[in-house]
């Protein structure tokens, strides 16, 4: 069936209102917000003056029901994986693509990308398939197939013009991203990786409470060297401390370039305070490696294609191998099945 955003109802209802049974509040949420399916929603004492209390105090209460629909969906989902980082563009969907790129090179393993990026979706791009649109049978929404074992949903693939912007309130993109696990036939995968926005926002807290009950094994966690990556990046470990995510570990990414004329090596993002391996000590967490700036993982990004399947000898995936092993070290992976030699 030749894909068609008009025609599946099911689609088009998840733009226009993927909250259906959910109110559509009309506000950000007030500071001490405590959510609109929590027992005190509309009537905790922060809830006064919230423009949205009336429409929380009079919503269904309790457990989601779409809670168990989403662990069931998600059961033959063997590992779960989520991509943060504190600050934007230090290249979280650039991991989150070179490590579905990395799992997909064992023909056994099969990976899903899910982009919960809404208003800044990249991931479809990055992966070669922004063009794709889904297809929606009477058991959900098949994700696009980048190759036989390496599938992904974005809500690129569901805008009727690839330029539109998505200005969405929290409530109406945790609504799509609930879609995303409850709706997509994912199958059986052996990773599911999350591309998140920077920062801990609805996004974050959304992905966490969908997939609490299923399990998420831990976050692979995204800086650059410099100190202002590193400040927004503590916040990020925080962030998942006390949602109780576990940190798979820390990422250096872009940690010096390395002119292919000269062959100088230049500290773009210097780091002052030690960078990504000093953090990562002090703060406790694993640390993954560090990446160089290498202008073809650019060009690959913004040509769709496999920078690890194009430059495999190169310095820079040489290093991002090294980060795909000790993520699968910490999954308690062998060696063999995370990256084939
Ligand atoms: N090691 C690298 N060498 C060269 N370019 C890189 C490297 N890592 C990422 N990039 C480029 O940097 C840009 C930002 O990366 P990316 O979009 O992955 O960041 P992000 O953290 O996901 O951003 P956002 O905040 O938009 O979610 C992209 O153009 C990407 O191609």
């Amino acid at each position: 069936m030749a894909p068609s955003l008009e025609e599946p109802e099911a689609v088009a209802d998840v733009i226009a209102n993927p909250l259906k049974q959910k109110p559509q509040l009309v506000a950000p949420e007030p500071e001490h917000c405590p959510g609109p399916e929590s027992e005190r929603a509309g009537t905790a004492s922060s809830c006064e003056g919230c423009p949205n209390q009336a429409i929380c105090a009079s919503a269904p209460k309790g457990p989601d029901p779409d809670i168990p629909i989403i662990t069931a969906r998600l059961e033959n989902v063997k590992h779960k994986i989520l991509v943060l980082s504190g600050k934007g563009g230090v290249g979280k969907s650039t991991f989150t693509n070179l490590l579905a790129h990395a799992f997909s090179t064992n023909p056994d393993s099969t990976v899903g990308v899910m982009d919960a990026d809404i208003t800044g979706p990249s991931t479809a791009k990055m992966l070669g398939v922004e063009d794709e649109t889904i297809h929606v049978s009477a058991t959900g929404m098949s994700p696009v197939w980048v190759t036989e074992n390496l599938a992904v949903m974005s809500i690129q693939f569901m805008l009727p013009d690839r330029d539109a912007a998505i200005i969405w309130r929290g409530p109406k993109k945790n609504g799509l991203i609930k879609q995303f696990l409850k709706d997509v036939e994912w199958g059986e995968l052996d990773f599911l990786l999350v591309d998140t926005p920077p920062g801990t926002s609805d996004e974050h807290l959304s992905v966490n409470s969908f997939l609490k009950e299923s399990g998420i094994d831990g976050a692979v966690v995204v800086t650059t060297p410099q100190e202002v990556a590193l400040l927004d990046v503590r916040k990020e470990i925080d962030f998942c401390r006390k949602a109780g995510i576990r940190i798979l570990g820390l990422a250096e990414n872009m940690s010096a370039f390395v002119c292919p004329n000269c062959k100088g090596e230049s500290q773009i993002f210097r780091a002052s305070t030690g960078g990504g391996r000093a953090l990562a000590e002090e703060m406790g967490i694993p640390f993954l490696g560090s990446v160089p700036l290498d202008p073809r993982i650019r060009m690959a990004c913004d040509y769709g294609e496999s920078f690890f399947d194009s430059f495999p000898d190169s310095p820079a995936c040489v290093a991002f191998k090294q980060v795909v092993r000790n993520v699968g070290r910490q999954l308690g992976l062998d060696e063999e099945s995370v990256l084939p030699e």
